[in-house]
């Protein structure tokens, strides 16, 4: 049976997958699709609805990214976002131009509780604005449900023939009552009844893997983190022991990470499991390099090296699995975004992989729909809510150079602070808690005698999808028992600092 369908159309903005998580969210099948499809194509996918992103471009510029224009003919509601909003407007004989005044960022605004989209919705409300161009006529058969100060026709609709356009963006959380806009859409103007759910997900990814990978060789990259375990779990199930899970130990981890990895996966679960102990390879490879970008890169590549290396010796493998996220693909630079830093598995990866192809099973997902999958597919609590780890390890939370001695300092400082994290309970509350070797040293007095060490640093963010975060309030006799601690059993340090920036400005990593 097919789930209730709808498709957004994507002309290349900033928050397209948010807004597919909007709609997943609110229990509904959706798919995201390039503008380029024909309408024949968007008919075939059965769409109860249809919705049209945001875009860079304008709408009335030569090159502008439009949609087929019988689309407005199926007889299916659209629903068109900013630059889908103004393209709706222009196709159906309305008027877009620049705006005399731009709007950026959040907004008041006023809804007419009457339009169909508004309907249980406060009236004074607030918006995020991000355009610069703007609809000065409206098409004939509709009325403006919404204005701001500067945009007279924030909101438009034809509900008789079901199109509806805004121009902010209900999908952010800046704009409050976009949740339940978008839920008015799918509920009362496309009529859905909500038939979608994780479990469905996992559901249909496991068929779809099984007809796809046949009697086919697969490895998967697995990191004993949240994701690549969620992605080799759902491959499990897919292919049982069609599957082999190469985890890397290249030294980086964090203390004693690569036995309890081990012993999990081995114990626990029934897969095979490979871990390849390559600390001297990738330290070799790192000797010297202090610039963060090059360090990513360096290991972004011999991860794969390694798999490759391994994916010989099983025989023939043509595929490779990782656990990638979607938040790891847009800091990465995914399609016109701009790179924030090369995550070692999209933007780290060399320009040669010996696989016929690397699967995603995650790769539109955000980090909390991967635990909530996780969960789904009965893999235990403490898995799914570990803290995540990146695949770089240590290497970027160890600023400059990286040496034994410096990674040992590294993995100490951490392991206290971890184990006194967890002590107060706070493992939960604090989603992401590690320490990090500053290249920085001090002026210290211990024992009465001068020393000259290094400074750690802590951080602690507050974050639900990792692409925003605030920096936690840990309490202070916490932060003080970890600062005794870290400068009485770690030599080598004589100064703990707090990080109290939170995303953005900075990001969650130090590298
Ligand atoms: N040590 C490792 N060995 C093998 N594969 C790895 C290793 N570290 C990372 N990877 C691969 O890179 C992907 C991305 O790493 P990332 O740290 O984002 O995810 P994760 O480790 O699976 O989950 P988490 O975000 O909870 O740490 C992983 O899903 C995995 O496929
Ligand atoms: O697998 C990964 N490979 C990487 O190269 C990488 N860089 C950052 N991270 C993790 O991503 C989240 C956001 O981190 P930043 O705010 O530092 O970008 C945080 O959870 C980081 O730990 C990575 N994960
Ligand atoms: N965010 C958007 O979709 C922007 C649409 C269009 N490029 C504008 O500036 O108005
Ligand atoms: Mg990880």
């Amino acid at each position: 049976m097919q789930n209730e369908t709808i498709v957004i159309i994507d002309f290349g903005g900033q928050y397209n997958q948010l807004i597919a998580r909007r709609v997943r969210e609110a229990n509904v099948y959706c798919e995201v699709v390039p503008y380029s499809k024909t309408v024949d194509e968007i008919k075939a996918l059965n769409p109860k609805g249809i919705i049209f992103t945001g875009g860079p471009n304008s709408v009335f510029d030569d090159d502008a990214p439009k949609v087929d224009s019988q689309v407005f003919e199926l007889g299916i509601p659209i629903l068109g976002i900013c630059y889908g909003a103004q393209l709706m407007s222009m196709s159906l004989g309305g008027v877009v131009h620049h705006a005399d005044t731009r709007e950026y960022g959040v907004t008041d605004i006023t809804l007419d509780t009457t339009g169909v989209l508004f309907d249980g919705i406060a009236d004074k409300n607030q918006c995020l604005m991000s355009h610069t161009d703007k609809v000065y006529s409206l098409p004939d058969g509709f009325r403006v449900v919404a204005k701001t100060e500067d945009c007279p026709m924030a909101a438009f609709e034809n509900a008789e023939k079901g199109f509806y356009g805004v121009q902010f963006h209900p999908e952010v959380n800046h704009t409050p009552f976009g949740k339940d806009m978008i839920k008015n859409f799918l509920y009362n103007v496309c009529k859905l009844s909500g038939d979608w759910t994780m479990s469905d997900y996992a559901k249909n990814y496991i068929e779809f893997a099984k007809n796809k990978i046949g009697d086919k060789k697969v490895l998967c990259a697995l990191s004993g983190g949240v994701d690549s375990s969620v992605a080799a779990v759902l491959l499990y199930k897919a292919i049982g022991k069609q599957l082999t899970c190469i985890f890397v130990d290249h030294g980086l981890l964090r203390k004693d990470e690569g036995d309890q990895v081990e012993d999990i996966f081995t114990n626990q679960f029934d897969m095979n499991l490979v871990r390849v102990n390559c600390e001297d390879r990738f330290l070799d490879k790192l000797a010297g390099v202090s610039d963060p970008e090059t360090k990513r890169k360096i290991i972004g590549e011999e991860f794969i090296r390694v798999f490759e290396q391994e994916a010989k010796k099983i025989g023939t493998v043509d595929y490779l699995v990782q656990g990638t996220i979607y938040p790891d693909v847009i800091e990465s630079g995914a399609g016109d975004a701009s790179v924030i830093k090369s995550h070692h598995n999209v933007g780290g990866l060399p320009d040669y992989v010996d696989f016929k192809e690397i699967i995603e099973p995650l790769r539109s997902l955000f980090k909390d729909e991967v635990r909530q999958l996780g969960m789904e597919l009965g893999i235990p609590e403490y898995l799914v809510w570990r803290q995540p780890f990146p695949g770089p390890g240590l290497a970027i939370r160890c600023i400059g150079e990286i040496t034994k001695d410096r990674l040992e300092i590294l993995k100490d400082a951490d392991a206290i602070f971890r184990e006194e994290i967890s002590r107060a309970g706070l493992d939960r509350e604090i989603n992401q808690y590690f320490a990090v070797l500053t290249n920085m040293r001090s002026v210290g007095v211990m024992g009465d005698e001068r020393t000259y060490d290094y400074t750690i640093a802590l951080r602690g963010v507050t974050t639900t999808d990792f692409m925003t975060g605030e920096w936690a309030r840990i309490p202070y006799d916490i932060l003080d028992i970890v600062s005794r601690r870290i400068v009485n059993e770690v030599s080598h340090v004589n100064r703990i600092v707090y990080d109290i920036t939170s995303k953005p400005p900075a990001t969650i990593e130090w590298e």
